[in-house]
């Protein structure tokens, strides 16, 4: 079974990616690293992101094996992904890498932008989970606040909001791939819900599609 999960930053899809697949037994890929993978290494080569033949020759060569969540996650990081992960060559290079993860025996689960809709389009479930831009940046600030990346204050939070509103603008906007809810995908807006009421629903939405 793939399970195809999609969604803006911050909406708690890896979360409920992980949750998933340990449920199911299944692999599960954060797609959102390979495109974080290739805006670290240019950021830490000096490469300018908008240099798209550079990222596009990072991207044909990068390993799912070297990619470090604990480097990857943090707020520049995913600010440089989402500047690369605009460019249609780049996200070209990194389909079949995506594609075989999905089409792995026994199955996968992914999460990222376009799972749904271009990687594994014949995924049997696909979920799309949203929340409010407010409660998205909430949580992202109570995560970078926890691992002492930025300092809990007003202004701190204004800065996670302003970010989270840019990325939903790049990432809906873009030519290449954007943004979009599947049209065989079940929402779940989890502005309101916990982390156990978020995976409770998906569960039924997951379950319901294995019958
Ligand atoms: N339903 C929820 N209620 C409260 N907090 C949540 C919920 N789901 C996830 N979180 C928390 O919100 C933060 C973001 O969740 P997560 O990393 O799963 O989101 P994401 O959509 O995968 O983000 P990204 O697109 O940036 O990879 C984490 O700190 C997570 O623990
Ligand atoms: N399938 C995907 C996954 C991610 N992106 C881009 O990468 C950025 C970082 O992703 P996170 O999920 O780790 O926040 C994201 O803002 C997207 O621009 C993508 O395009 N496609």
């Amino acid at each position: 079974m793939i399970v195809a999960i999609d969604g803006p930053a911050a909406s708690g899809k890896g979360t409920l990616a992980k949750r998933l697949a340990a449920h199911y037994g299944l692999p599960h890929l954060d797609t959102g690293l390979i495109y974080r993978g290739v805006g670290r290494i240019m950021v830490d080569r000096g490469f300018p992101l908008d240099n798209v033949e550079i990222a596009t020759t990072i991207a044909e060569n990068l390993d799912l094996a070297d990619l470090d969540p604990e480097r990857l996650r943090t707020k520049d990081a995913g600010e440089a992904a989402s500047v690369v992960a605009a460019h249609g060559p780049v996200r070209k290079a990194l389909i079949d890498l995506q594609r075989a993860f999905a089409t792995q025996a026994g199955g996968a689960v992914l999460d990222g932008r376009d799972i749904g809709t271009v990687i594994a389009p014949d995924a049997e479930a696909k979920l799309f989970i949203t929340a409010s831009a407010e409660e998205r940046a909430r949580r992202r600030f109570r995560e970078l606040v926890g691992r002492g990346e930025i300092t809990d204050t007003p202004a701190g939070f204004a800065d996670v909001l302003a970010d989270i509103l840019k990325r939903d603008a790049r990432d809906s906007g873009r030519a290449a791939a954007p943004l979009l809810v599947a049209a065989d995908a079940v929402t779940i807006d989890t502005t309101a819900l916990g982390i156990e009421e978020a995976f409770a629903a998906a569960l039924a939405v997951v379950e319901a599609r294995r019958r």
